[in-house]
């Protein structure tokens, strides 16, 4: 098993020159990138799902719970960020420590949680778009709305099944245009769609609370109804396995290492700090909203925000909170892609998939051919596939990826001890396997189909390993 050594990860990451990524976002930007991938889709959709259907008023719990799990892992990239600042993230830990095929395995499997991750969003702003539209009395034609395997009733009742969805397949466009032209103006960008973000979310908590009616939260954990998972303690648990898809995206930041200022200091910041503010903000906003509106309500809801507006006379609070959740979608799509392209741009350098991915252009500095490739590839999805398909291909591909870091973390603590590291993930290995044991127990939950469709992808993968990259590897021809 080739193994590349952290000596060597060191060595290229010390490398600053014009073939190499710009060192240029600090603690603050790091903060703000990982914020802005976490508050996304899942937030503004799932709370009320959550709330409705497993744990009531108690969705809080839920948040704090799956908080918790996720934090898990995020102490475990945590370390691995700070002690290899390289770019590809979980993929170059597990070259460190599992070997060549693992890393490429959970690289593949990074390319994908990225590119569903991006294409879940890319859908649900196409969803948002619509409904913002129908406020002006605008109606797109179905048609170009939908993936083909979704249809949609007609005003006169017809049944109309979709080709493309357009406005998803657009928004990925503009977006990797936007990447390519340089990662600080990407940041920048990026810091104040958060802004506007968070802004967002504040503003709904403060006016909010005063229209919160106590009576919503009696009982605040509704007695289970015998089902498991339906209210009571077990409600919350399942609330909590919802709602992690809303916390997902904190790993994104351990992709930008190589392009940190401090990466020894920062890497942890990122990576922890934006989980702690969403935490904070999630139970916030959870709080309200159930108070607002009896739980009862968001049934069957993808827009619980709207029905909680409702409550007050603030109608015009509803179109503004979706025309910031469409700008604010951007910025979720936005770091999936760069994350993404610098796993790919590692996985190139590396030799395990083609040269051409890991030339940077010589003016933006940025891995263009890259971006451009997988622009296409994360656009068909979008265009193409339903919903739920992508978004629990996120979900299991992003708990493969914890799984492999918590494990990484236990290994490496075991083989290079001594290893300088500035930051330590505490109580090992205590919290690397309560990381693994959360992430399996969420994998498991997950429907066979998305296994099916996870065990694909990796086979895929391996075809690739075996038929390229193994024989390419640049480690195996220095060794
Ligand atoms: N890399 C990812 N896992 N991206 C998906 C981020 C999902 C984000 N938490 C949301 O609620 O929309």
């Amino acid at each position: 098993m080739r193994i590349k050594s952290l000596d060597l990860l060191r060595q290229e990451a010390a490398v600053n020159d014009a073939t190499t990524l710009k060192r240029s976002l600090g603690a603050f930007n790091l903060v703000a990138i990982g914020i802005g991938v976490i508050i996304g889709a899942g937030l503004f959709s799932l709370t009320g799902i959550a709330a409705a259907n497993h744990a009531g008023p108690a969705v809080t719990l839920s948040f704090v719970v799956a908080a918790v799990g996720c934090a898990f892992s995020a102490l475990c990239y945590a370390e691995f960020a700070a002690m290899v600042p390289v770019s590809g993230s979980a993929y170059t830990y597990a070259y460190a420590t599992l070997g060549e095929l693992f890393a490429w395995i959970i690289g593949w499997d990074l390319v994908l949680e990225y590119s569903v991750g991006a294409a879940t969003v890319a859908i649900s702003w196409s969803q948002y778009l619509n409904r913002f539209l129908s406020y002006y009395g605008l109606h797109l034609p179905p048609q170009i709305m939908l993936s083909p395997f979704e249809t949609a009733t007609g005003t006169d009742g017809s049944i109309v099944s979709g080709y493309i969805n357009l406005p998803a397949v657009l928004i990925v466009v503009v977006v990797t245009s936007v990447i390519i032209r340089g990662t600080s103006g990407s940041a920048l960008f990026n810091a104040i769609v958060v802004a506007l973000k968070v802004l967002v979310v504040l503003v709904f908590i403060a006016l909010g609370w005063q229209y919160i009616d106590p009576a919503n939260y009696q009982p605040y954990i509704p007695a289970n109804t015998g089902v498991f998972g339906e209210y009571g303690w077990s409600g919350v648990l399942r609330g909590a396995g919802v709602v992690f898809f809303v916390f997902i995206g904190f790993d994104i930041v351990a992709t930008m290492a190589q392009e940190a200022k401090n990466p020894q200091r920062d890497m942890p910041i990122g990576i922890l700090g934006s989980l702690v503010v969403c935490t904070v903000l999630f139970v916030l906003f959870g709080y309200v909203m159930t108070g607002m509106a009896n739980y009862t309500e968001f049934k069957d809801s993808a827009a619980p925000v709207a029905i909680a507006i409702e409550k007050t006379p603030y109608r015009w609070l509803g179109q503004l909170i979706i025309g910031a959740i469409l700008i604010g979608y951007t910025s979720v799509i936005l770091v999936d892609l760069l994350g993404q392209s610098r796993v790919f741009f590692s996985m190139s350098r590396d030799g395990l998939l083609p040269r051409t991915f890991s030339e940077v252009h010589p003016r933006f500095r940025t891995p263009w051919k890259a971006n451009v490739l997988l622009c296409v590839f994360i656009g068909l999805f979008a265009g193409f596939v339903p919903i739920r398909v992508v978004g629990e291909m996120t979900s299991i591909g992003t708990l493969l990826a914890f799984v492999m870091v918590c494990l990484g973390i236990l290994i490496l603590r075991k083989k290079q001890p001594d290893a300088p590291r500035s930051f330590r993930t505490p109580w090992v290995p205590v919290v690397p396997i309560l990381g693994i044991i959360t992430c399996l127990i969420m994998m498991i939950s997950l429907p066979g189909d998305t296994w099916l469709r996870l065990v694909a992808w990796l086979a895929i993968g391996l075809v690739i390993y075996f038929a390229y990259g193994r024989k390419r590897s640049k480690l195996r021809s220095t060794q």
